[in-house]
This record gives structure tokens, C-alpha cells and sequence, in this order.
């Protein structure tokens, strides 16, 4: 999907909401626990109920992983249910990926081809030959790890070299990296204070701002600093809409969550 399609959807359904696919067999109801594949039946039921207020969906991989064949199964199937009965909706794989060139090239395969994701989340850390494999496929994003929501996020991130936070050194270095058009970065929505900084250095990329909700992180300031006369942002929420009840009316309580949201968002689109 290219970014144009993507700005059309999100003006369209008055969203810019990524609901975070993070299925965790210990929260969800119980009845599901009976079917062939609970994480599918359940991502299912999340979809058929909130596809109409979200532009986007998350699975993080570790929630796959973490049930080995079983989990990665589920996984395919979530991303075939989308891309064959919503390809309007914009895919990420929240994967956390990066390694020296050729294995990055596997990453980038993994989830551009055999999955079809339309996007994949990637660690700055390793450098240019690391991402430029992901950034070489075309009509596919690379969401590059900028200034994450967690406290750690301090550790490194917001440390100077060279007089300059390693977070603006990723910024700015990576776009000078080949095919850096098609790329997006992570801010967590509890880092909204540094946006003003971020939008100097990238005025236009769109932004994934995971941290609403849960997290603690603002709805509103995220989008006082980050936003962009293409809105520019893509704002996840994960546990606060999927698990809003784990009884059998659990999708449509994550509804109503994405709903308030969708709500608010609509709301600041139109001022
Ligand atoms: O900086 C980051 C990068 C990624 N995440 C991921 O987003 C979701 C957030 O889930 P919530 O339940 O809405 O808190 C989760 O998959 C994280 O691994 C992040 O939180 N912060």
C-alpha cells in the first residue's frame, strides 16, 4: 500500500487508529480456548468487529513466537483474513527485525513476500547495511525504531554523541540512507514532548506512536506536536482495546474502545 492510499483511508474512515494484535492465550475468553485456533478465532472476531474504525492493524510476533508452529500459523492466517477481506487496511508486522545484510534480506522476505505485510518494525541499531535490504523493497514500508515508549528508552536513545541525541542521529542519518522514501519510524505516544524536535527533522514520515491507553501516553498531545497536513500518524493501541472484557462479548468491547478513540480522532481531524 503506498502512502497515498493510506492518507485516502485514513481521511476517509476518519481514523488514524492501529489496533495492536497481541494475543495473549492467558487474557482471552475462555470459550475460545475450545476451537482449533484460538489466537485466529480470536483475532478474527477483533477484526470483523473494529475494521470499520481502524486504518491500520498491529500483530506483534512475539505473541506468535511465543506459541511456536502453532502461533506462526495463526499469524498467517490473521494476515491472509486481512489482506483477502480488507486490503484497504495497512499491515504491520511489529517484528523488531535488523542484521547484517543478507539475513536482513531473509527478515525482509519473511514478511514482505511470504506474509505480505505491508510493513515491518526494524532496529536501528546495527545501521545502514542492515536496513537497506528492507528498504528495497518496493511498495513496502521499514518503521525504524526512532524513540521508543519504555522507560529503557532513556538508557540510549536520548544520549548525546557528538553534542546530539542518538535519536536525532538515527532521524537524520537514515534519510540519507538508498530508497529512505519508504521509510516510517516508531515514537512512543509517551515521548509526545520531544515531537516538536522530531517533526524539525522529518517533517512529513509518518509516525507509528504506540503508548496510548496502557501505556499512560496522550492521545491529544501526540497529535498537538506530531501531526502533519497528512495527519502522519498512526496511533496503537493494543491491550486497551483488545482486552477491554475477556467474556464472550469481548469483540464487541474492543469495538467500543476503538470507537472512542475513532471518536476523539475524528474530532481533532475536523478542527
Ligand atoms: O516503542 C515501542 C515500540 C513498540 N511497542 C509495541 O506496541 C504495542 C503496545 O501495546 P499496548 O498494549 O497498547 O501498550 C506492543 O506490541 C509493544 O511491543 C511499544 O509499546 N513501544
Amino acid at each position: 500500500m503506498t502512502t497515498t492510499q493510506l492518507i485516502a483511508e485514513i481521511h476517509r474512515k476518519k481514523s488514524f487508529l492501529c489496533i495492536g494484535l497481541d494475543v495473549d492465550l492467558q487474557k482471552i475468553p475462555k470459550h475460545l480456548l475450545e476451537t482449533d485456533d484460538p489466537i485466529f478465532e480470536f483475532n478474527k472476531a477483533i477484526i470483523d468487529t473494529t475494521h470499520h474504525l481502524a486504518v491500520a492493524y498491529k500483530p506483534n510476533t512475539a505473541f506468535y513466537e511465543a506459541y511456536g508452529i502453532k502461533g506462526w500459523r495463526a499469524l498467517e492466517k490473521t494476515i491472509q483474513y486481512l489482506n483477502t477481506n480488507h486490503p484497504e487496511i495497512f499491515t504491520i508486522a511489529d517484528a523488531k527485525r535488523g542484521d547484517i545484510g543478507n539475513t536482513s534480506s531473509m527478515y525482509a522476505k519473511a514478511f514482505f513476500e511470504d506474509l505480505a505485510f505491508d510493513s515491518v518494525t526494524v532496529a536501528p541499531y546495527m545501521g545502514k547495511d542492515s536496513v537497506e535490504p528492507f528498504l528495497a523493497f518496493e511498495g513496502k514500508h521499514t518503521i525504524l525504531l526512532a524513540l521508543t515508549s519504555n522507560e529503557g528508552a532513556y538508557d540510549f536513545q536520548t544520549k548525546l554523541i557528538d553534542n546530539k541525541e542518538v535519536y536525532k542521529h538515527v532521524l537524520e542519518t537514515s534519510k540519507g540512507w538508498k530508497n529512505s522514501e519508504n521509510l516510517m519510524y516508531v515514537v512512543g505516544a509517551t515521548k509526545a514532548s520531544f515531537l516538536g524536535e522530531i517533526r524539525k527533522i522529518i517533517p512529513e514520515s509518518f509516525l507509528l506512536v504506540p503508548g496510548v491507553g496502557a501505556q499512560g501516553g496522550n492521545l491529544q498531545d501526540v497529535c498537538n506536536y506530531g501531526m502533519t497536513k497528512d495527519v502522519g500518524l498512526l496511533i496503537n493501541s493494543s491491550r486497551g482495546i483488545i482486552y477491554a472484557s475477556n467474556q464472550e462479548n469481548f469483540a464487541s468491547a474492543a469495538a467500543e474502545k476503538a470507537a472512542e478513540l475513532q471518536t476523539q480522532m475524528a474530532e481533532i481531524l475536523a478542527q
